[in-house]
C-alpha cells in the first residue's frame, strides 16, 4: 500500500461524472467504458470525480454507489490519471463503508461533503465527522467537498483547513464549489507551505480561481466542454490572459444561457447525451428529465458557439470563439 502523501497531486480538469441510467431508472453500466474513452480522447480530461452532485451520488443506494465506483475504476485503469470517489453520506457508517470500499478497489482518493440533515454546527464537529470517515481509508488522499449552497453547511473552508492535517493526516485538498473567492483565496494563501490541491468547482468562474491559486477544477461542464476549458488552462499557463479570458467568456456564454433556462443535473445529462452521443438517460427522482424545449435550445446554442459540429453556413456561427 502506498502512503497517501506519496500520491501524485490531483491537478488539471476533473470531470464530475454523470451516472448513466436506462430509461427505466437503472444504472447503465454498459456505457461507462465508452464514457472514459470519450473524456480522454475527445475532451482531454484525465481525472474524474465519481458519485458527486452530478453523479447523483446521494440519490443512489450504497450498493449502487459501490458498483458505480468499481466500474469507473475498472474502466479507467491505465487510461485515467486519477479516480476520486465521493463517499459522503448522512450516516457515518455508510460513509466509512464507502471509504473502505474505495480503498479496496484501488481508487486514488476520497471526498466527503458535510452531512446535511442532522448538521454539524461548528468546525470541530464537522472535522470529527470527516476524521472518522478518513480513518476508514487511511492510505487514501482525502478531500473535503465544500458545497454550502447544497448542504446548507456554511462553515468557511478557510476555517476548516486551519490545522486540519493534525486531525486528518491524509487530508490532501479541497473541492470548493462556491463563489466566495475571499474564502477560496484565503484557503490558498494560508496553506502555501502545504502541498494541498485546491480544486475549484464553479466552472463559469474558473479563471478567477486560477488567479487565486486554484491547482485544478472539478465540474460538470468538463464532461462536454473539457476541450475549451483545457484551452483556457493552457492560455493561462502561457500567461496569455486575453486568450484565457476569451475562452472563459465563451464558456460563460453557454452557461449563462442554460442557467436562464433552468440548469442542473438533469440538464447536464441531456447536454452530455447530445454532445457525446452516449446515452446518459433520465435522472432519478426527485429530479426530473430535462424538457425537449430545453434540449432544443441548448443544442442551438452549442451550435452557434461552435461547441457542436454545425452543418449550416459557417458565417452563422457569430458567437463562436477561436
Ligand atoms: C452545483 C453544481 O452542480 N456545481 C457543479 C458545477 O460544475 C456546475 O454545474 C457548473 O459550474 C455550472 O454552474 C460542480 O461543482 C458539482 C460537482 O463538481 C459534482 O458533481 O460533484
Amino acid at each position: 500500500m502506498t502512503m497517501a502523501s506519496s500520491k501524485k497531486k490531483l491537478e488539471g480538469l476533473v470531470a464530475a461524472t454523470i451516472t448513466p441510467m436506462t430509461e427505466n431508472g437503472e444504472i447503465n453500466f454498459s456505457v461507462i467504458g465508452q464514457y472514459v474513452d470519450y473524456l480522454v480522447e475527445e475532451q482531454g480530461v484525465k481525472s474524474i470525480f465519481v458519485n458527486g452532485t452530478t453523479g447523483e451520488g446521494l440519490s443512489l443506494s450504497i450498493s449502487e454507489r459501490r458498483q458505480v465506483a468499481e466500474e469507473w475504476v475498472t474502466k479507467g485503469r491505465n487510461k485515467l490519471d486519477q479516480v476520486v470517489i465521493h463517499v459522503g453520506a448522512l450516516s457515518l457508517k455508510e460513509s466509512q463503508e464507502l471509504a473502505k470500499h474505495a480503498a479496496e478497489i484501488g481508487a486514488d482518493g476520497i471526498a466527503v461533503i458535510a452531512p446535511f440533515f442532522l448538521k454539524p454546527w461548528n468546525k470541530d464537529v464537522l472535522i470529527n465527522f470527516l476524521k472518522e470517515v478518513a480513518a476508514a481509508a487511511p492510505a487514501l488522499p482525502f478531500y473535503y467537498y465544500h458545497i454550502p449552497a447544497l448542504t446548507g453547511i456554511k462553515i468557511r473552508a478557510e476555517e476548516l483547513l486551519d490545522g486540519i492535517q493534525d486531525k486528518i493526516p491524509t487530508f490532501q485538498g479541497l473541492k470548493f464549489s462556491d463563489t466566495d473567492l475571499l474564502d477560496f483565496g484565503q484557503c490558498v494563501d494560508q496553506n502555501q507551505q502545504r502541498q494541498f490541491a485546491f480544486l475549484f468547482g464553479v466552472d463559469e468562474q474558473l479563471l478567477s480561481a486560477l488567479v487565486m491559486g486554484a491547482t485544478g477544477a472539478v465540474g460538470s461542464t468538463y464532461n462536454y466542454l473539457g476541450k475549451k476549458a483545457n484551452q483556457m488552462l493552457e492560455a493561462f499557463e502561457q500567461k496569455d490572459f486575453s486568450s484565457a479570458l476569451n475562452y472563459q467568456f465563451c464558456i460563460q456564454r453557454f452557461i449563462n444561457f442554460v442557467v436562464k433556462l433552468g440548469f442542473g443535473v438533469s440538464q447536464t445529462k441531456a447536454i452530455m447525451t447530445l454532445v457525446s452521443g452516449i446515452p446518459m438517460g433520465p435522472p432519478r427522482l426527485p429530479l426530473q428529465k430535462a424538457s425537449r424545449e430545453f434540449t432544443d435550445n441548448a443544442e442551438a446554442k452549442l451550435k452557434s458557439l461552435d461547441f457542436l459540429p454545425f452543418t449550416g453556413l459557417k458565417d452563422r456561427n457569430l458567437e463562436a470563439c477561436s
